[in-house]
């Protein structure tokens, strides 16, 4: 599940993209980041129920640094460093970041349905789980930096067009896929 703070995760949001298909965000342009403490957010939060029986108040959000810049940065330093960058190739890229989501679901693998927040394991786990998704992530990074896709921009117009192709009016409740929809 994302972790969202804000006005986003109050729902105050419509259907209409905030993001303009070019990069251009004027909503998060002006969003400050809240301090988080102890992974909770510290501004006021708004306490809708949530579907799987939270509350807003207690969604989960990250620390605002590193950026996606940032691990770019650190990723081409500790490559460059080793003379690595003879191995990471988009193609070897792409195959470390899928063998390390195979070490992300060797962590889930015969558990059976896992809670949000995943009561029941323990620390040592947690930190494995978060190690793995670091790798993803760093592998992922470095493949978009290498394939020259702007990563940050990038995601802000696919979540543009994931607005439009599922307005929230329209599918709210439904896990249907857009293509299922009659109109
Ligand atoms: N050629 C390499 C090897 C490693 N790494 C970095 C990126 C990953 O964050 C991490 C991956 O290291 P390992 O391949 O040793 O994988 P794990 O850390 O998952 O170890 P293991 O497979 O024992 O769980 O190290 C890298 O950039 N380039």
């Amino acid at each position: 599940m994302m972790a969202t703070n804000g006005k986003d995760a109050c729902g105050l949001k419509g259907d209409e993209p905030s993001v303009s298909l070019n990069g251009g965000n004027e909503a998060f342009a002006n969003k400050s980041h809240s301090p988080v403490v102890h992974g909770a957010a510290t501004e006021a939060p708004c306490r809708s129920k949530l579907q799987n029986g939270g509350t807003e108040a207690e969604r989960f959000t990250f620390s605002p640094e590193p950026t996606v810049e940032d691990i770019r940065r650190m990723q081409a330093e500790f490559t460059d460093e080793r003379d690595w960058n003879q191995f990471h190739q988009p193609r070897n890229l792409l195959l470390a970041m899928v063998g390390e989501v195979g070490e992300v679901s060797e962590l889930f693998q015969w558990r059976g349905e896992v809670a949000e927040g995943l009561p029941g394991w323990t620390e040592s786990e947690r930190e494995q789980l978060a190690q793995e998704l670091s790798d993803v992530m760093i592998y992922l990074v470095e493949l978009a930096e290498k394939c020259r896709v702007d990563l940050p921009q990038a995601v802000l117009r696919k979540m543009a067009l994931n607005r439009l192709k599922y307005p929230a009016s329209k599918v709210h409740g439904s896990a249907k896929k857009y293509t299922e929809y009659e109109d």
